[in-house]
């Protein structure tokens, strides 16, 4: 979101929401809200503290008296520091929890989202809402709405205070803070304008540096390391721009306030002066005026520091709601159906048309028609762009299709649940994806429920446990991201054998065995036999030679089945098959027949 989107009338009410995110702790907020009164009230009664102090213990020369008011002041200021004790305690142990939840809310709802809306926005984008934004949130919770009503109470109290102890000086009081308040009015807005700006400039800051991370050896191997340093210093230095206009705002604010409030002090303290001179009050009475002068004073400017976080929290609080708000694209049903028991067709596309939400003019799929039979194997093969990654996609309602329907089992898939759908599919990618943690959960990422036993049956299954055996620690390896280096060819055997665990109806392949060598595709391919036998089975076939045996080849050209047959029949009637064929097999290396 950029700041345009935002509203400035949005500014605090938009942190309302919050709210609801407190109920469940609405005890816990409550004895906060009761410690904060009581505190409050405390701090203001130390003025009349003060005056006691003075007026008995000075003026009247009175040691016992002077004993005794300061014993009194020592009781209150230990109730004041013991009550501050529970509410910083209560506030922060509030806005720790809340954002805690808000942070799981927020993931929780991002891990459910249809795929599309990773590709509009970017990952480091929601990194920083998912730290950044509920960090705010926990600061505003936890320190900032309490130091703002905390500031607002001894506001009023204060000045109920001082127009009990003197009328005139509190009209003095009175007539400047509306000087006060305009620099905060101007500044705030501005400050709250530049704070999103700044925060979705870090965004940029993280999502350019986590890409050149990811891809350090690209970066290196075309040497463009001084070419990525001068980019990442331009956003860099973009980001500090924003803020530095944002942190000169945030000066003049703070510094117009308290020009202004103490200006006030002093007008006043040399007004009521002269009335002690003059005899019109007591020192006591004056001494209690200026500590309450200086407690709205001080009020004042701590709501206008915090009024300035506060709207920053506005700006963070309605991206995060924004983000809880939406709703994922792929949904269940209300009443989803029960998949049916095996019937003869495991799938069938009924007249699929499908654009990818991005590029909603060009038909990323068009008038797919295809029966696929039970524990039958077949292959989709075509040039590069052809559309049959996202007839995997659609199988696993990624996306839906815009036309036509997709049944499993004779059933409609969108009135399948989600769950069920996906738990009878098993995916190898092209490229597995492997979790920064050991082989242990790798492996049973397929079924979580798998005991240690099963994990190594499937690793045996999968040719897979003797290349694991020989790891540093053996299962217990860290592989993804920190971990032991894995080749193609071993991280294809850990996905299988993490299939095999899963132990799905219909087998999904995007063959990736063209990238290994003899020794590994060997390994692959055995694990890829051993996976697919007695399932349905379809598999993106990239090179040829591995499904010259499937039980039926799909031909797609440009999102569309050109022909269908076994490689027999195809290399007798398809064109665009013989044309492949031609290309992939030589006369060294002969194209069965
Ligand atoms: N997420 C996406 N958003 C927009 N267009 C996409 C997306 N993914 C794929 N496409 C487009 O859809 C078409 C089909 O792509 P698809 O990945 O299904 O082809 P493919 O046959 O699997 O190709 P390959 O063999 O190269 O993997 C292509 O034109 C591709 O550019």
């Amino acid at each position: 979101m950029s700041a345009k989107d935002t509203q400035p009338e949005r500014a605090i009410t938009s942190l309302l929401p919050i709210v609801s995110f407190i109920k469940p702790y609405k005890w816990v907020a409550a004895l906060a809200l009761f410690v904060l009164l009581v505190t409050a009230a405390l701090n203001l009664s130390i003025g009349q503290g003060v005056k006691f102090v003075i007026d008995s213990g000075f003026i009247a020369g009175s040691r016992e008296q002077l004993t005794q008011a300061i014993g009194s002041l020592v009781i209150l200021i230990s109730l004041v520091a013991v009550g501050t004790f529970c509410r910083f305690y209560l506030m922060s142990w509030l806005g720790e929890r809340v954002s805690a939840d808000i942070r799981k809310a927020v993931f929780n709802q991002i891990v459910h989202l249809h795929p599309s809306y990773f590709e509009e926005n970017r990952s480091g984008e929601l990194m920083s809402r998912l730290t950044t934004d509920t960090t705010l949130l926990q600061s505003i919770v936890g320190s900032s709405f309490s130091m703002a009503l905390r500031s607002s109470l001894v506001l009023i109290g204060g000045l109920i205070m001082l127009l009990v102890t003197n009328l005139k000086l509190t009209l003095l009081v009175i007539a400047c803070v509306p000087l006060t308040l305009v620099p905060i009015m101007i500044f705030g807005k501005r400050v709250r304008k530049l704070s999103e700006n700044n925060q979705s400039a870090i965004a940029d800051i993280s999502t350019y540096a986590g890409e050149i991370i990811q891809h350090i050896k690209v970066v290196q191997s075309y040497t463009h390391e001084e070419k990525e340093k001068q980019s990442f210093g331009g956003e860099v230095e973009k980001a500090f721009g924003v803020a530095k206009q944002s942190i000169k705002q945030r000066s003049f604010l703070i510094a117009a306030v308290i020009f202004l409030t103490f200006g006030a002090i002093s007008a006043m303290l040399w007004v009521g002066g002269m009335d002690v001179l003059e005899g019109r009050m007591t020192g006591g009475e004056l001494g209690a005026f200026i500590f309450y002068a200086i407690m709205v004073a001080t009020s004042v400017a701590t709501i206008a520091e915090v009024y300035g976080e506060l709207q920053r929290a506005a700006g963070a609080a309605s991206r995060l709601l924004e983000l809880l708000k939406i709703k994922s694209l792929i949904q269940n049903v209300p009443n989803t159906n029960e998949m049916k028991a095996h019937g003869e067709t495991a799938i069938s596309f009924n007249n699929v048309d499908f654009y990818y939400p991005s590029r909603p003019d060009s038909a990323a799929l068009k008038e797919i028609n295809l029966n696929i039979e039970q524990g039958k194997i077949v292959a989709l093969v075509g040039p590069s762009g052809a559309g049959k990654t996202t007839l995997f996609e659609l199988l696993q309602r990624f996306y839906d299709p815009q036309v036509g329907e997709i049944e499993c089992r004779g059933e409609n898939i969108k009135l399948l649940s989600l769950t069920d759908l996906r738990h009878s599919m098993g995916m190898v990618p092209q490229h597995p994806v492997l979790f920064s943690s050991d082989v242990w959960h790798n492996i049973r990422y397929g079924n979580p429920n798998a005991s240690d036993e099963q994990v190594v049956e499937a690793a045996k299954r999968a040719h897979a446990h003797d290349f694991i055996e020989q790891l540093p620690e053996g299962y217990n390896s860290f592989l993804g991201e920190q971990g032991v280096r894995l080749s193609g060819g071993q991280k294809q055997r850990i996905a299988i054998a993490r299939a095999i665990l899963k132990d799905p109806d219909i087998l999904l392949l995007d063959e990736a065995t063209s990238a290994l060598d003899a020794q590994s595709e060997f390994h692959v391919q055995a694990a890829l036999n051993e996976l697919m036998h007695t399932r349905t089975t379809l598999i993106i076939a990239h090179r040829l030679a591995t499904v010259t045996h499937a039980d039926l080849i799909v031909v797609m050209d440009k999102g569309q089945v050109v022909a269908t047959g076994t490689h027999q029949t195809l290399l007798e009637e398809s064109r665009l098959y013989q044309r492949l064929c031609e290309l992939q097999f030589d006369k060294a290396n002969p194209a069965p027949v």
